[in-house]
């Protein structure tokens, strides 16, 4: 029988993709979710670890979950409220330790990152002092946009407008903790999108030009109007259900779950189970896409089952869709995406506050990359202690990545998880000069976990978009951490926007010809 739908990829885009459709079909279409490995989840993953007596969370992917009041935190606790998971909640106050401070590893030492103009009055740590001077340069520098280029490297356009030291001290350390990869690879165009386009608008400047960038976007967002006004009243109808939890969630800087990030795949993976009209098929990778008989599509999977589909929802990262799209013609973001790896290395030390300062971690910019072979550290049981319940533990997570993580692999696939625990130790020895033995290690290599959105990315994924419309005669779309951001919100927020908006579920007899890419595409031109 033709499914209605098939979802391929059981991560938190699949899955929620999945949610959002499936509950929306009309009562007699059948959704299909097809996930090659055993497991439900993808990269979100929570491990439960015993050493010392304790009993504690590992997380070995995505760990928080970003608050505040923009669609993408909206669409997440749509989801938390959908799941009955809001008793589960464990949320950082916007003035707790994590909320408010955040370091970068330089010059030797620990430097928080200012939180406000009081700085400038107080003293603001080295590794920021070539802000203010940054911002005197962009004021005076006349207008250097390279002619002609539609886009160039964060590390270039920093550098062109602020100093180098800007991206040196500070840019490539908020690039390593989100993207694990160095600013002189990442597109300025896609990523820095506002501050990009200010540059290219204004005549004297990013920060001049901002102000322009902002009536711009106010005007563009004038079309969305009805959708906000919507979503508005959906959100306040869940509040009147249930205040105490909105009123909390509304002071939140950051949020998980007691029993970690997984509670949200886990429970979205069982209840998915549970919907008369779902079928969810795991530890069958899809082999090959075509177009079948009757016009549907055609999904094969490795075992030799075929399934028949009026749709597509295509959530597999860009590697995958390319291997079952082996004889399709050339697309350059399937072809040139290059993927982040990262050395997750969970520590636990057997005493409650174990780092000389209270904060969400630290991240080591390109200036000091010479100091450490880490990326960056969480201090988890600073950010959520309520996750360590009664245990007296310290919780960090040390992340490695790019060329150390090569360098300690030494030319195999992976290093081996010895050297990559003893350079996690080496890094909090380091930088926070903690020298007690922990009660447990654990290094998980989390192998092409983030793509990569190199210089060229957006002229990429508009040759995307055609290349996806060309495919199943129209019958594909795709959501995901490759289209328009990795972060979790994101995917769930444009899972959610592809059914809700962009698709007509009631007509999915005929092609769609929705790739899922045209809202994210138009945001960036
Ligand atoms: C496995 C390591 C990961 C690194 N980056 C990501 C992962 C999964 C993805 C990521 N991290 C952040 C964002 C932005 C989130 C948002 O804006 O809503 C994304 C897409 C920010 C972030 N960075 C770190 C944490 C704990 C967070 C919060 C979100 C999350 O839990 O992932 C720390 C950190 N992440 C990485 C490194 C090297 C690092 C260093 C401390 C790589």
């Amino acid at each position: 029988m033709t499914a209605a739908i098939a979802v391929l990829g059981g991560g938190i885009t699949g899955l929620s993709a999945a949610w959002h459709l499936a509950r929306r079909l009309p009562p007699a279409a059948r959704l299909v979710l097809v996930e090659g490995s055993p497991r439900l989840g993808g990269w979100v993953r929570t491990d439960r670890r015993r050493a010392g007596g304790a009993e504690f969370l590992a997380e070995k992917g995505p760990r928080t979950l970003r608050g505040g009041d923009s669609r993408m935190t909206a669409a997440v606790l749509e989801l938390v409220d959908d799941l009955d998971l809001r008793s589960q909640v464990l949320a950082a106050p916007r003035l707790s330790p994590a909320a408010r401070n955040r370091y970068i590893y330089y010059g030797g030492e620990l430097n928080c990152m200012p939180r406000g103009l009081g700085a400038l009055v107080t003293g603001l740590p080295p590794a920021v002092k070539c802000l203010p001077r940054g911002v005197w340069r962009d004021l005076t520098t006349p207008k250097n946009t390279p002619a002609g280029a539609s886009d160039e490297s964060i590390h270039s356009f920093v550098s062109r407008r602020f100093g180098e030291q800007v991206d040196d001290n500070l840019a490539s350390a908020v690039m390593h903790g989100i993207y694990a990869a160095d600013t002189k690879d990442l597109s300025a165009r896609a990523l820095l999108y506002p501050y990009w386009l200010a540059d290219r608008l204004g005549s004297n400047g990013v920060i001049r030009g901002l102000r322009r960038v902002a009536r711009l976007s106010r005007a563009r967002h004038a079309q969305f109007a009805a959708r906000d006004a919507e979503e508005k009243l959906a959100l306040a109808r869940r509040r009147a259900a249930d205040p105490e939890f909105w009123d909390a969630l509304d002071d939140a800087s950051m949020f998980s779950f007691r029993d970690g990030l997984q509670a949200l795949t886990d429970a979205l993976g069982r209840r998915l189970a549970a919907l008369p009209n779902v079928e969810v098929v795991t530890g069958q990778p899809a082999a090959q896409a075509r177009t079948g008989a009757g016009g549907n599509a055609e999904i094969a999977l490795a075992g030799g089952r075929v399934i028949s589909a009026q749709h597509v929802v295509n959530t597999l990262p860009l590697p995958r869709l390319r291997e079952l799209f082996a004889a399709a013609g050339p697309a350059p973001l399937l072809d040139e995406t290059p993927y982040a790896s990262v050395a997750v290395v969970n520590v636990a030390f057997g005493a409650r506050n174990i780092t000389p300062v209270d904060g969400f971690g630290f991240l080591v910019p390109r200036a000091a990359a010479a100091d450490t072979a880490a990326l960056g550290a969480v201090f988890d049981s600073c950010v959520l202690p309520a996750q360590d319940g009664a245990a007296a533990i310290s919780r960090l997570t040390v992340m490695l990545g790019g060329a150390r993580l090569a360098e300690l692999a030494g030319g195999a696939d992976a290093p081996p998880a010895a050297a990559l625990e003893d350079a996690a130790l080496e890094s909090l020895r380091t930088v926070l000069g903690i020298r007690a033995t922990p009660i447990d290690v654990d290094a998980t290599v989390q192998a092409g976990c983030i793509p990569s959105y190199t210089v060229g990315y957006v002229e990429r994924l508009k040759a995307m978009h055609e290349w996806v419309g060309a495919q199943l005669g129209g019958r594909m779309s795709v959501v995901g951490a490759a289209y328009g951001g990795p972060a979790v919100p994101q995917c769930i927020l444009h899972a959610r926007d592809l059914a809700h908006y962009h698709l007509d579920l009631a007509a999915l007899d005929r092609p769609q010809r929705v790739t899922g890419l045209e809202e994210i595409i138009k945001a960036l031109e």
